[in-house]
């Protein structure tokens, strides 16, 4: 473990080179891992720690997409692939990686394979958090562990493909082995994170839950509608509205900020632009102060966790989600983006071809 400043503050973080992945190899060579779910996060996983070595299974809902997923995916019925629970009968490591709802609907399944010794591992602090509402308490005598990769699994798994790592924190719940920690640190290199940093699982879940609410997702969104909105609405054309708003965003600046942070994307764009971004930035932090603060508390206090286990656990959810999706999909804006994205890979062909 290393200690190293992050701007002033001191924090434990576990790179690759201090933990190889031979050395997570060894590890957890009488190891089988039994990936439970394979919608998101599970493949990304899973294909990373085949890759990497490792001995992994998966435990999938048959007649599901997610399971002719898996079968596309190289995994075989009855050596790899498996209902959820003959894997977690066979698994010394069940990942949970059902969705955050149904990890609810299968706790007493996967409860009953939990036998001592073996460890529950998770990507999310959520179900042990919110326990007073998942009911997700696990025996004593198992070891609970957290690698939670900070992006999409889409991301970790072609982040690893190019060479690259995702980052993830990890946890540990409880240590019943006295070898919980390097379970951990051995599946987070494992899976394919550039490096670990730690944390705990509440931390983890508020964290990531406002996040993903707040500037990741909700606040992104929200904010390119508004501006896309007043654009049009001052008699920009859509394509101009959306250009100013998501391209340059997607395509030009935030890359830049990836690289270097935001004052050498600023640094990049013209004094007028910085003057503009710098008097307004914190108009714009006051206004969303008040808005963060909120949904940092509907986090905290566990209502966040309600609706999401409420609207999760209704039967036709995805249908529903599905519709929502659809209504941004078919969005003036987003049809936008449609089209330009259309253009971007003509202009690719156009210059394949000269
Ligand atoms: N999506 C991500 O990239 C991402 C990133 C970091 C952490 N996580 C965490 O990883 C975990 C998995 O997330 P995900 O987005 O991959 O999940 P997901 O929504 O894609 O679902 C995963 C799997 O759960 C199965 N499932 C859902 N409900 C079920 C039920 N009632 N019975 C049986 N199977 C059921 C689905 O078939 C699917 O294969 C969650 O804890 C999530 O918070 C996800
Ligand atoms: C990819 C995210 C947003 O970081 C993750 O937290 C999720 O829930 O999917
Ligand atoms: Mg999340
Ligand atoms: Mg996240």
């Amino acid at each position: 473990m290393a200690t190293i400043n992050f701007g002033g503050v001191d924090e434990t973080v576990i790179t690759r080179d201090e933990y190889p992945l031979f050395k997570a190899q060894a590890y957890l060579k009488d190891e089988v891992i039994a990936v439970i779910g394979y919608g998101v996060q599970g493949p990304g996983q899973a294909l990373n720690l085949r890759d990497n070595g490792f001995n992994v299974i998966i435990g999938q809902r048959q007649d599901s997409p997610s399971w002719e997923k898996a079968l596309q995916d190289g995994w075989v019925e009855g050596e790899t692939l498996f209902s959820i629970e003959e894997a977690a009968e066979r698994g010394t490591i069940i990942a949970n990686l059902l969705s955050d709802a149904g990890q609810i609907a299968l706790w007493p399944t996967l409860k009953q394979h939990l036998t001592p010794g073996k460890t529950l591992y998770f990507s999310h602090g959520f179900g042990i958090t919110f326990n007073d509402q998942t009911n997700i308490i696990p025996p004593a005598d198992v070891d609970v562990i957290l690698v939670a990769p900070k992006g999409s699994g889409t991301s970790l798994r072609r982040l690893y493909l190019q060479g690259g790592g995702l980052n993830s924190s990890y946890a540990v719940f409880q240590d019943a082995t006295g070898e919980a920690l390097e379970k951990a640190i051995a599946l987070g290199i494992g899976v394919g994170s550039g490096y670990l940093f730690e944390t705990d699982f509440r931390k983890e879940v508020y964290s990531d839950l406002t996040g993903e609410r707040g500037v990741l997702m909700g606040a992104l969104a929200g904010i390119i509608e508004a501006q896309y909105q007043v654009l049009r609405q001052r008699g920009h054309s859509p394509s101009e509205a959306f250009n100013e708003t998501v391209e340059e965003l997607t395509q030009s600046l935030v890359p830049l900020v990836g690289e270097n942070g935001m004052d050498w994307m600023f640094s990049n764009c013209s004094v007028t632009a910085q003057r503009g971004a710098l008097d307004w930035k914190g108009r714009f932090r006051e206004a969303t102060l008040p808005v963060l603060n909120e949904l940092y508390d509907s986090v905290a206090s566990g209502k966040e966790a309600e609706r999401t286990i409420q609207r999760g656990s209704t039967p036709n959810y995805r249908q529903e989600l599905e519709v929502e999706l659809k209504e941004v999909r078919d969005s003036e804006l987003w049809q936008t983006g449609a089209t330009v994205r259309q253009l971007r890979s003509l202009k690719k062909t156009a210059e394949a071809d000269a």
